[in-house]
């Protein structure tokens, strides 16, 4: 080959290499899809605030956002579809709380095994008994359950000479258990059966912290684990990070939230919207998270009651929840009062049980307000919320 045959050779050569390069770099573009809208990968859709006290609207929910939703329309949808998240499988809810029995136990340690050690005192002299209601009263029991329950386990242990440890904690577990479940027709199962037409509705109410925002997102896994369509509404309007936080555990398991995008939004709105976007969904349960500023009673009343009535446009709402975190005591009996007062309460959570030995507070608190504990929460973990079950509480206790 002479001189002018090798630079045409050459100058093939690097045209082919050249024209492959851009055809590579310009298919890597073209297989790049955009970002969704807001980036960040999250598919929550806002929509406008509505208007104070214009509940009643229709067409205008807009905004049914799901991980596994469409975004609006595009020229060329295919390439703006969002990655789909990935979407969990929770836990099935039940057994759940024998599952986290050990929690319950280590923290409420000082409960059952101070009381089964003082029992099982050789004698069991007026010291001893004092001891025994001081344990008891240091678990939040109440004056009123931990008389009954000593003059009972006197009148048993001490009038039956009870003395070996199976026996004394067998006796212990009944009288605890009578305490905890007193078998006057406590219905401890959530009403989230839908009726025709209309899906369940579930209220949760409580003071801000006491863990209300994160007991909405494990009872939407209780929930999606169960099988059930869930759409989750965003009432705590006060705090915007509270709607994020909820629309965060929603995406998690495929579940919508309906939210403002305004911080201070009309929470009534917002509930009307979700429950407006469970009936046209079809959905089984819509659970609305609200706010709980207690500044004073009024402010509260005017709020929750606001909510209740704008939603009962639908439908009545079916179960109301009321958050309580059980390491804050007397305070939490003095939010549980004022709450029932101001709704009609219908179930109790229990956050927190985890970190506290203060599981006495169940059976005060049925008590004050006549109505049974339903859930309790035992971490921070997604999973972390059982469906309270008296007996499996009462042996974790003296396990
Ligand atoms: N250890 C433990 N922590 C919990 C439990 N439930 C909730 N928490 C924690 O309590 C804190 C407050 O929870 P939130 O759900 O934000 O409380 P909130 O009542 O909704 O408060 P706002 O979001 O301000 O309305 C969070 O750090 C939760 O992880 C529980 O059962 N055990």
């Amino acid at each position: 080959m002479d001189t002018v045959q090798w630079i045409i050779l050459v100058a093939i050569v690097a045209l082919a290499g050249l024209g492959g390069t851009i055809g590579l770099v310009a298919g890597r573009g073209r297989r790049q899809p955009p970002l969704p809208p807001g980036g960040g990968g999250t598919t929550t859709l806002e929509r406008p605030a509505p208007e104070e006290g214009d509940g009643d609207r229709s067409g205008d929910v807009d905004v049914l956002d799901s991980p596994t939703g469409t975004p609006g329309a595009t020229a060329e949808p295919e390439l703006l579809e969002p990655e789909a998240p990935e979407v969990e499988r929770p836990d099935a809810s039940r057994g759940r709380l024998t599952r986290l029995r050990a929690r319950l136990a280590r923290s409420n340690n000082a409960l059952g095994r101070g009381l089964l050690e003082l029992l099982s005192r050789d004698k069991l002299d007026a010291d001893t008994w004092d001891e025994i209601e001081e344990t008891l009263l240091l678990a939040d029991l109440g004056v009123d359950p931990t008389t009954e329950l000593i003059d009972r386990l006197r009148e048993r242990v001490t009038v039956l000479g009870v003395r070996d440890t199976e026996h004394v904690r067998e006796l212990l577990r009944e009288e605890l258990k009578a305490l905890v479940d007193p078998g006057e027709g406590l219905d401890r199962s959530l009403a989230i059966d839908h009726a025709p037409g209309r899906p369940a509705v579930v209220m949760v109410v409580g003071v801000n912290g006491t863990g209300k925002t994160t007991t909405v997102g494990k009872l939407a896994r209780v929930l999606v684990a169960d099988d059930k369509d869930v759409v989750l509404g965003a009432a705590d309007t006060f705090r915007a990070a509270a709607a994020d936080q909820l629309a965060t555990w929603g995406d998690r398991v495929g579940v919508p939230t309906i939210r403002s995008d305004r911080d201070g939004a009309d929470p009534a709105s917002v509930a009307f919207d979700a429950v407006k976007a469970g009936i046209e969904s079809e959905a089984d349960v819509v659970l609305i998270d609200t706010a709980g500023r207690l500044q004073n009673k009024v402010g509260l009343m005017d709020e929750l009651g606001k909510v209740k009535r704008v939603v009962e446009k639908h439908g009545p709402v079916d179960e109301i929840l009321l958050v309580l975190d059980a390491t804050t005591g007397q305070n939490g009996m003095q939010q549980a009062k004022v709450f029932s007062e101001v709704v009609n309460v219908t179930g109790i959570v229990l956050t927190k049980l985890d970190g506290t030995a203060k599981g006495g507070i169940v059976v005060a608190v049925q008590r004050a307000l006549g109505v049974p504990v339903k859930l309790i929460g035992l971490g921070e973990g997604p999973d972390d919320l059982a469906p309270f079950e008296p007996d499996a509480f009462v042996d974790a206790l003296l396990a």
